[in-house]
């Protein structure tokens, strides 16, 4: 199936300040069409987490515009975002499976029967290697476990934006490989413009169109980097020479920017 690209996710001359005198984010420009899927790598403090809460609309003190198909998201309801935080996000007085389904009953507007909500949660926990966990609470799991749970919720309510801070760090490695691989099938399927942030560089190159290194210095621009390496069938790219070649252009402008 093709998808049309609209201009998707545009961040013009973005600035976030917490603290007077302390800049979160100076002046960031990015674009991500419509479709598109964008990793994300920045040193620690460069503004990544700050970048997606400002989108999600949980930091709201900002300058600039973000914007969705020409809509600014500063009016709530312009997009169904999807956003799977650092710390999960879970409502700990809930169970697995109904922190899932009130974020569905509450981004669903009608769309889906209780069957169908249902059938898509079972889904998705099933997916994560997560289905016996569905009627334990959240504070009762393993950071791992929680994850997955975040990644299910954000999946399940199927957002125009997906929005991932480190969604796999918690994950061991085997773990993660698989996830990965569950979550690009998925991306395939249902082709959300996506930022997933990441510290791994080699998750970075395995998951993202294009590749968007963050520098130290908050003045300077994002650089954007191609990534070949996306269009190579994923079980086969670790060992393509595109890896090894891209893994190398990447430190290059880390060593340069951070
Ligand atoms: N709620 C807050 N109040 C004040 N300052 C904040 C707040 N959240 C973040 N900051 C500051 O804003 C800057 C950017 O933080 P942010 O969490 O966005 O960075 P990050 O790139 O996601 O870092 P990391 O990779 O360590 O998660 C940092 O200097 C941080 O200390």
């Amino acid at each position: 199936m093709s998808y049309s690209r609209n201009k998707g996710l545009e961040i013009n001359s973005l600035t976030v300040e917490y603290q007077e005198g302390h800049l979160a984010l100076e002046q960031m420009d990015l674009c991500l069409p419509e479709h598109s899927i964008y990793t994300m790598i920045g040193p620690s403090g460069c503004g990544k987490s700050t970048l997606l809460r400002a989108i999600a609309g949980l930091v709201q003190s900002y300058t600039g515009e973000i914007k969705f198909n020409d809509q600014s998201l500063r009016k709530q309801g312009t997009a169904l975002i999807g956003l799977v935080p650092q710390n999960y996000g879970l409502l700990p007085w809930k169970t697995v499976h109904s922190n899932i389904r009130m974020a569905m009953r509450i981004s669903d507007s009608g769309r889906h029967t209780k069957g169908q909500q249902e059938q898509q949660i079972t889904s998705w926990l099933t997916a994560m290697g997560i289905a016996d966990l569905a009627q334990r609470y959240p504070l009762s799991l393993s950071g791992g476990q929680q994850q997955r749970v975040a990644i299910a919720r954000a999946f399940a309510i199927l957002p125009e934006i997906m929005l991932l801070d480190e969604p796999f760090s918690a994950l061991d490695a085997i773990t993660r490989e698989e996830i990965q691989t569950i979550f690009l099938e998925n991306w395939i399927s249902h082709p959300t413009t996506t930022l997933f942030v990441t510290h791994d560089v080699e998750e970075a190159i395995l998951l993202g169109e294009k590749i968007v290194v963050m520098p130290s210095n908050k003045e300077e621009p994002p650089v954007i980097i191609d990534n070949p390496v996306f269009q190579i069938s994923h079980e086969d790219k670790r060992d393509s020479d595109e890896f090894f070649a891209q893994t190398k252009r990447i430190r290059k402008v880390m060593q340069e920017k951070w």
